[in-house]
């Protein structure tokens, strides 16, 4: 009796057939065979790799990022308070490596600090969408290298930004919708209402009725949780309609009945993070990390990063089709942007050029003018100075002609005096 070959397809023979062949021995098969395989070898070389997750939490100082994520993660990530009184906002980046059972994730962490506490609500959002920008261009830099390292490169494109609402509002503050507003086509956002515990079960439903018909006012795009794929379809679509989930967060057990639990303790009862009819904690952490982590990765590359990507090489100069609408090679864009710059620099060097000329000629014209001054200058001053020596020259003759007159004079009345003196004694002598 010949057995059946392994590569032949598994499938288990119907009643008829084994009615037909009834001489024939059917043995179930025990392990997978051929290219059925093909996921289990995906699944061990990812086990292997490890995976990564990038989370961004936007909101208020104080407003339960960290304990929300130590909750999600069920560790404590030790992260610091933050306190009021930052002059800007700035992001804390943190990454950790962490396992559950054979499963290890590269998790990286990065939370606002200073937001909600600054006047200026542009400076406010500008520094988010400038840090998810800046991982998309690192992302870009690295596909443009020649000598690429995709394996041990750490992509840091934010996959999921949790935005934290206030529970004590009416509706979403200017800020919120200003920030959402600006990084919607950039990242994949998923609004949570924070410290829902500090909210009534009626207002919560009215609340959220509210912050979702805000969005929808404002055209804000939210992060849809997938619903072509047949094995998530249902609980994606009605958690799609249970958004913004109304999340708690603690690391601290508690006594409930024999059991602890995680949870909040307040003098009237325990908030249950974990109980599905106290908050939609479990809703969050299922949706985040059981069924979408893999879509909000590939939402990540297939959307918001290819967006960047296609915005920042048109800017650059390239484009898939020509002016005739045909498709044009890199070759071609290469050899015409190279031909644009050649031509932009012989310009450009023709402009210098003309420039530099105008500039000589400019400053010859000047220094002449310069010349022609000092020239004139110099000729009035020696004129002036001609001028001061006749002058000076006449006051000196004119000074010893009276110096000669002096003379003169004194000599004169010398000749005066001596001659006075000489009669004088003559008359002496004369009356004696
Ligand atoms: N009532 C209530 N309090 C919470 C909740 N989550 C956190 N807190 C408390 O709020 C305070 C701040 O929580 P954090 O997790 O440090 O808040 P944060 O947003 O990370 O704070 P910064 O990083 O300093 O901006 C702590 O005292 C927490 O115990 C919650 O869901 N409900």
């Amino acid at each position: 009796m010949a057995e059946k070959p392994m590569c032949m397809p598994t499938q288990i023979p119907d009643d008829e057939d084994i009615q037909r062949e009834d001489n024939i021995r059917c043995l179930t098969m025990l392990g997978h065979f051929g290219f059925e395989c093909l996921p289990h070898q995906l699944v061990n070389r990812s086990i292997q790799q490890g995976f990564s997750f990038n989370v961004l939490c936007v909101g208020e100082t104080g407003i339960g990022k960290s304990t929300l994520i130590d909750t999600l993660f069920n560790t404590n990530l030790k992260d610091k308070k933050s306190s009021h009184f930052y002059s800007n906002i700035e992001l804390k980046i943190q990454t950790y490596e962490l396992q559950e059972s054979n499963v290890q994730l590269k998790l990286t962490v990065v939370k606002t600090v200073g937001y909600g506490d600054q006047i200026n609500k542009e400076a406010s959002f500008q520094p988010i969408a400038d840090y998810i920008d800046a991982q998309f261009e690192a992302y870009l830099q690295e596909e443009l290298k020649i000598k690429r390292s995709f394996v041990d490169y750490h992509d840091s494109r934010i996959h999921v930004c949790l935005y934290f609402i206030s529970p004590t509002g009416h509706s979403l503050k200017s800020l919120d919708l200003l920030t959402m507003k600006n990084i919607d086509s950039k990242v994949n956002i998923i609004p949570l209402i924070a410290k829902a515990d500090a909210i009534s079960k009626n207002d919560l439903q009215k609340f959220k009725c509210k912050i979702m018909s805000e969005l929808v006012t404002h055209g804000i795009q939210i992060y849809q949780f997938p619903t072509d794929d047949e094995t998530t379809t249902q609980v994606n679509s009605s958690m799609n309609g249970q958004l913004p989930f109304a999340v708690v967060g603690s690391m601290d057990e508690v006594k409930v009945g024999k059991r602890m639990v995680r949870g909040r303790q307040y003098p009237w009862g325990v908030l249950q993070v974990e109980n599905e009819s106290h908050c939609d904690f479990v809703k969050l952490r299922d949706m985040l990390l059981c069924t979408n982590m893999e879509d909000l990765k590939e939402q990540t590359h297939t959307q918001h990063y290819e967006r960047y990507r296609c915005c920042k090489l048109h800017k650059i100069g390239f484009t898939d089709v020509g002016p005739d609408n045909q498709p044009v090679s890199f070759q071609e864009i290469y050899e015409a942007k190279r031909q644009e710059f050649y031509d932009q620099c012989q310009r450009e060097e023709e402009e210098l050029k003309q420039k530099f000329m105008q500039q000589v000629k400019d400053k010859e014209m000047t220094l002449k003018e310069a010349e022609k001054e000092l020239q004139d200058k110099f000729e009035h001053l020696k004129r002036v100075q001609q001028e001061e020596r006749i002058k000076i020259e006449e006051e000196k003759r004119q000074l010893e002609e009276e110096i000669i007159n002096f003379y003169k004079m004194k000599a004169g009345s010398e000749t005066l005096q001596t001659q006075g003196s000489t009669n004088i004694k003559k008359d002496k002598d004369r009356k004696k």
